[in-house]
């Protein structure tokens, strides 16, 4: 795990969506992997920005969302994919046919599950994932003891996780405690994940997902197995981590081994 760590949270927006700017300039037709909640939002400022100022172009990206309500129609104001809309997918110029969430809508899920890894795989895979995380360490709606290789299909929310995002939708409003997400060997299969955390209300699940055992019961430690994820936090999310001294000369050097790197070229 690369652990970066940042003084605030527009340092770590900037500091991912350099890497997805990065990826879609290398490849202009890369996949990437998206994300909703709180965190990723400053981040997608971040590339609706540079698409703006035609500094980056989405127009042959695709992309593939990690999760969505089951119970909820696209068009719902709750929806992820209504998120989407909003946050990202309205201000940049991506094609909207090659931006993909999971149907909540799905008369069958289970097949819609089986459909959307099969889409993943016809896409060429994902080039890099984004992901934040939940307070009880789960990605994507990856809850604890999710299985450590599943991959995209029907889950149930925690209580937890229903009572975080409870804060989306209004008092009387019908709030699903069913979802369909990315497995986390799905996640797994992605060339490069990016997690962003901010806040001390992280810090747990970041200590968790860092420094804790490989365990089910911390969804987000199967990253420990990803040859190349990035963990892009700020000093709260990172303040219960044994040793942030070190996670950070280590970050500094390789930074200067980019910089001697690049200057090869
Ligand atoms: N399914 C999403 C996750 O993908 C997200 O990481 C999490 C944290 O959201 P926030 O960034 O708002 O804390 O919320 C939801 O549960």
């Amino acid at each position: 795990m690369q652990i970066v760590i940042l003084k605030d949270a527009t340092e770590v927006a900037q500091y991912g969506a350099n890497i997805f700017i990065e990826q879609i300039k290398n490849k202009a037709n890369s996949v990437i992997g998206l994300a909703t909640g709180s965190t990723p939002v400053a981040l997608y400022q971040e590339l609706i920005k540079k698409n703006q100022q035609d500094e980056v172009s989405f127009a042959e990206v695709s992309s593939f969302n990690l999760d969505e309500y089951l119970g909820l129609k696209g068009e719902h104001p709750q929806s992820y994919r209504h998120f989407m809309t909003e946050q990202l997918f309205n201000h940049i110029n991506i094609v909207n046919s090659n931006t993909h969430v999971p149907p909540g809508d799905a008369v069958n899920p289970v097949l819609a599950c089986n459909e959307y890894e099969e889409k993943i795989v016809q896409a060429g895979g994902i080039d890099v994932q984004l992901l934040g995380i939940g307070r009880n360490g789960h990605i994507g709606f990856n809850e604890p003891s999710s299985g450590l290789t599943s991959r995209t299909r029907v889950k149930t929310l925690t209580q937890a996780t229903i009572d975080d995002n409870a804060r989306f939708f209004a008092e009387d409003e019908y709030q699903p405690h069913l979802s369909i997400t990315m497995g986390i060997g799905t996640i797994l299969d992605s060339n490069k994940v990016v997690l962003l955390a901010t806040g001390e209300g992280k810090a747990d699940a970041i200590k968790d997902m860092v420094e804790g055992p490989l365990a089910a019961i911390c969804p987000a430690s199967a990253l420990q197995l990803h040859r190349d994820a990035v963990i892009v936090i700020d000093e709260a999310a990172a303040s219960k981590l044994s040793d942030t001294e070190f996670y950070k000369h280590i970050e500094s050097e390789n930074q200067k081994l980019l910089a001697q790197l690049a200057n090869l070229n």
